[in-house]
């Protein structure tokens, strides 16, 4: 079914929302303001609370409309289909703009708090209009081997011979070892993963091509070296493993979370941290050479493979200072050894369910004097934010970081004091 429908808000997940009849419906490749011709998602009935399409055509464009940069990602309707750049029909400045209501709403609704964002872009993103940032990239090899995406709502296999989100590096390293050209088995999982060469070195054989998990050309172990505060830092991590994807992501938000994390010590002579869902210890590394040998840290983090990383990546820099742990946060936090159990500042980058109540309560228990809080979804921060406000914490400062370009998601730093009304 088709339907014309003139846009109003913008809503989740990249989409925006009208009316039918008085029903919602989800649009996705629309903008607040447009008429729109949409093709509803099937099946749908006259019973659903809501329904869900997609821009067909549009008759009145927004000022915020482009043609997209990557038209294969864009609307079904018009090529597309195959996902990944959700917001490729809207320019940079709208995208900044569609992030930083949608943060706001969802800190309002589910926060409880009625704040303004400001987003900061990432250097060159504009020059490169939001494409080239991805330092890894995942595809599934199509029934003739080659490289695909599959295109929405159906089980169609687009083989692709590019990939516009991956980064330049990246790019050269497909070509060198024939990525494009297939010959992969059916079906199998290809990931890339090239470390951003920023000191302007070769990239030589610091990448991986993965196939299933297995390395197939390249290293397992690959070299992330990240500037912060003026200290250049170097972290071994699992090419298969987690690392902030975005080129400049590491960057702009270890020094961003330093520099909110100092600001709280305010040169005390000595403290204790804590870093939570600490991966490879991105954050771990400069917070544990804060206040030289007088911080004492704990790290926890699921990945065994991540924290064998952190751990041999602080030994690289001399700090015996942090108790790096795997495991789950909550179950770790339920005991912790004296020395470490009261935090003066607690950094925590959850996955995108947040923290949840639990470790919520675990922190405020703790009795941080402030909480930094890195999360990639905005949802998940607003409903910890409404917890961490109800354990006596007040939002101090937010910032957002456009990390994921020509996506809808966004990454969003929050800091949290202790009120002590
Ligand atoms: C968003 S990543 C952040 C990693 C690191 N801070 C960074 O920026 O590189 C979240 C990390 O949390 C870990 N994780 C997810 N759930 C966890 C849990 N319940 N307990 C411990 N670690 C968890 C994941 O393995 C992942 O490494």
């Amino acid at each position: 079914m088709e339907s014309t429908i003139r846009i109003e808000r913008y809503a989740d997940q990249g989409r925006c929302v009208g009316h039918i009849d008085g029903r919602v419906v989800f649009v996705r490749f629309a903008l607040p303001g447009e008429l729109v011709r949409v093709v509803l998602d099937e099946p749908h009935d006259r019973e659903d609370r809501f329904w869900t399409g997609e821009v067909s055509e549009v008759l009145e464009a927004s000022d915020d409309r482009v043609d997209p940069v990557w038209p294969l990602a864009g609307p079904l309707a018009m090529g597309g289909g195959v996902g990944g750049a959700d917001l490729v029909h809207v320019s940079l400045p709208g995208q900044l703009e569609w992030k930083a209501a949608s943060i706001a709403e969802q800190m309002k609704r589910l926060g409880h708090v009625d704040i303004e964002v400001p987003i900061e872009r990432m250097p060159e993103d504009e020059a490169e209009r939001g494409l080239h940032w991805r330092t890894r990239i995942e595809m599934i090899a199509d029934d003739e081997g080659r490289p695909s995406m599959r295109r929405r709502g159906t089980h169609v296999r687009v083989p692709i011979d590019t990939m516009p989100l991956a980064s330049r590096a990246l790019l050269e390293v497909a070509e060198k070892e024939h990525v494009w050209d297939g010959g992969f088995t059916p079906g199998s999982q290809i990931r890339l993963a090239v470390p951003e060469p920023r000191d302007g070195a070769e990239i030589a054989g610091n990448y991986a091509v993965l196939v299933n998990g297995e390395v197939t050309s390249g290293d397992r172990e690959l070299v992330e070296k990240v500037m912060v505060c003026g200290r250049e830092f170097e972290y071994g991590v699992d090419s298969g493993g987690f690392w902030q994807m975005h080129r400049h992501a590491p960057i702009a938000l270890t020094n961003h979370v330093m520099s909110l994390v100092r600001g709280e010590l305010d040169g005390a002579a000595s403290a204790c941290l804590w870093d939570l869902y600490s991966g490879s210890g991105l954050f771990t590394l400069p917070l544990a050479t804060l206040s030289a040998e007088r911080v004492r840290m704990l790290s926890v983090e699921g990945g065994k493979t991540a924290v064998k990383h952190a751990q041999r990546n602080l030994r690289a820099i001399h700090m015996g200072n942090v108790d790096a742990r795997t495991g789950d946060v909550a179950k770790t936090l339920a005991n912790v050894r004296n020395d470490l159990s009261k935090p003066d500042v607690v950094v925590l980058d959850p996955p995108r369910a947040g923290a949840r109540a639990k470790v919520c309560g675990q922190i405020a228990e703790s009795g941080a004097r402030a909480v930094v809080y890195i999360a990639c979804d905005p949802a998940s921060l607003a409903r910890d934010t409404a917890t961490l406000t109800r354990l006596g914490y007040a939002l101090a400062d937010i910032r957002a970081f456009d990390i994921y370009p020509s996506t809808h998601h966004v990454e969003t730093v929050a800091l949290f004091r202790k009120d002590v009304r």
